[in-house]
């Protein structure tokens, strides 16, 4: 089993210290527009796999795309602890719906 602590560090460790010939090298020499890519194709196979009774492929999928948000945050200078940080800030906030009646039509 691997942590999402433990994927990001191993991400930032190839970007630190680049190790050619694996696949997170090569999307970090491609660059941030293949990145993006990336990030989108996996999101769309998530959807798609979401809509299969078989949940092998959702969790398949939504493993690439966890990893592939890890090569972005890294890419884009943002660590994981801010997005811990972010969502540890909402825990208890979004709960009080009756205070947002915006969501109330979702
Ligand atoms: N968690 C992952 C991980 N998940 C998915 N992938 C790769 O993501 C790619 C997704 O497959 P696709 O078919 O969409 O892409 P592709 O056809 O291989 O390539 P392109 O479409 O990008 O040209 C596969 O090559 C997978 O090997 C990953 N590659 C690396 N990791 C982890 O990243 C860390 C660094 O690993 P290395 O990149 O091997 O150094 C380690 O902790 C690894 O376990």
């Amino acid at each position: 089993m691997q942590d999402l602590d433990e994927l990001y560090q191993s991400v930032v460790e190839r970007k630190e210290n680049p190790k050619p010939g694996s696949y997170t090298d090569y999307l970090f020499t491609k660059g941030l527009d293949k990145i993006l890519k990336k990030v989108g194709e996996e999101s769309t196979e998530v959807i798609v796999a979401a809509k299969n009774p078989d949940k092998s492929e959702l969790r398949y999928e939504t493993a690439d795309l966890l990893y592939h948000l890890m090569v972005l945050l890294v890419e884009q200078g943002v660590s994981f602890d801010e997005i811990k940080e972010e969502l540890g800030s909402r825990v208890g906030l979004m709960s009080k719906t009756k205070d947002r009646p915006e969501i109330k039509d979702l």
